[in-house]
């Protein structure tokens, strides 16, 4: 088992390998001031397939479930997990655990920055999508004009992530969160991305090791971000990239039929593409599609651009009603610019050209 230590305002470590479940009450023995009462929120999906693993290694005083994937960011469910907290007692020492894919962390880290204004929480992801969304400290739910729009800056004291857990992962759900890898690698680390082109050739069968040293490196890169701009004041936002786009299209399509990465990867595309127009990228953008497509990835939408610009009018990292899109000078170099509406609708039937080709 490996051990990072990310430091965001606090500190607190990562534990990532095969058993690293096993570690949860000795991490939460450690933790200070001492914990009272624990509430465990899972996924239902998750609690279906590792109930004996969850059961035996963590130990809380109360659970509650929620729903699978997105749905669990909405505001009904964080409703019934603040009830839950009240029902189980909690005070301001006590602990929530998050045990789930990126819904679930960003659910419970939310109730966790929000119960009794603001009690510790732990993050066991369960997916690959998730090596992004347990660390650095966000949490929200979402609203149907937009993606995680009432949220926190929450860190969690501790992330442990049992690598197998992904093993019951369907491959939708491989290939979503592997987006989040490739944009890791997109944004900081050329070498990275030419490794993972190169090894990356099938994600039903990609080797156990070299998916923990990815997600490792993922985590990495982004903690060396979030260690810097813990509140997205600046270098933070690169983290963002393919999301402007990517949001919008998962906002349009009802926040569940296509999965956040699979839309992050359509939104990685059109910032490519946006990057070659707009900022000095050089890089080979076809070539890179052509991998994408050739390992799955579906870059067809049918949200049409007045719709999605409605929902980018609605991006976070906007400023004085301009669009701001995450794009790059060159891989591993990344820029915040101001974008004209033209320039995204250029964008956005050149991306439409090149789904329909694919
Ligand atoms: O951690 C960050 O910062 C990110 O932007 C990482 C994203 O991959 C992640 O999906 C995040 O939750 C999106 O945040 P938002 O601010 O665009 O809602």
């Amino acid at each position: 088992m490996e051990q990072l230590t990310i430091n965001a305002g606090v500190s607190y470590p990562v534990l990532i390998g095969e058993n690293a479940l096993r570690e949860t009450n000795r991490v939460i023995r450690e933790l200070k001031p001492a914990v009272t009462s624990i509430l465990l929120l899972i996924d239902e999906r998750v609690y279906e397939l590792h109930k004996e693993s969850v059961d035996r290694h963590i130990q809380s005083d109360a659970l509650y479930i929620l729903p699978a994937g997105e749905q669990a960011k909405s505001f009904k469910v964080y409703e019934q997990a603040m009830g839950a907290a009240l029902e189980a007692g909690l005070d301001r020492h006590s602990l929530i655990i998050a045990c789930g894919g990126g819904a679930t962390g960003d659910l419970a880290g939310f109730t966790a920055a929000t119960y009794m204004r603001g009690i510790r929480y732990i993050q066991v992801p369960t997916t690959i999508l998730a090596h992004d969304s347990a660390v650095g400290g966000k949490t929200a739910i979402n609203h149907p004009l937009g993606k995680n729009m009432t949220g926190s800056f929450h860190q969690p004291s501790a992330v442990i992530y049992d690598r197998s857990f992904l093993e019951t992962l369907p491959l939708r759900e491989v290939r979503s969160g592997f987006a989040e890898v490739i944009k890791h690698a997109l944004i900081a680390d050329h070498q990275f991305l030419s490794e993972l082109m190169y090894e990356v050739t099938d994600l039903e069968k990609l080797d156990k090791d070299f998916l923990q040293y990815a997600l490792k490196k993922g985590i990495e890169i982004k903690g060396d971000i979030v260690r810097q701009d813990e509140r997205e004041q600046n270098i933070r936002a690169f983290l963002n990239f393919g999301h402007t786009y990517g949001h919008a299209v998962e906002a349009w399509s009802g926040f569940g039929e296509k999965l956040h990465g699979e839309c992050v990867m359509i939104g990685m595309v059109y910032a490519l593409l946006l990057s070659e127009k707009k900022a000095e990228l050089t890089f080979d953008v076809n070539r890179f599609v052509q991998w994408v497509v050739s390992i799955g990835y579906d870059l067809k939408t049918k949200a049409p651009f007045d719709e999605l610009l409605n929902l980018m009018k609605k991006d976070k990292k906007n400023l004085n009603r301009k669009i701001r899109f995450v794009l790059l000078n060159n891989v591993g170099e990344p820029v915040l610019k101001e974008i004209e509406e033209e320039d995204l609708k250029d964008i956005h039937f050149l991306l439409k050209r090149k789904g329909e080709i694919q």
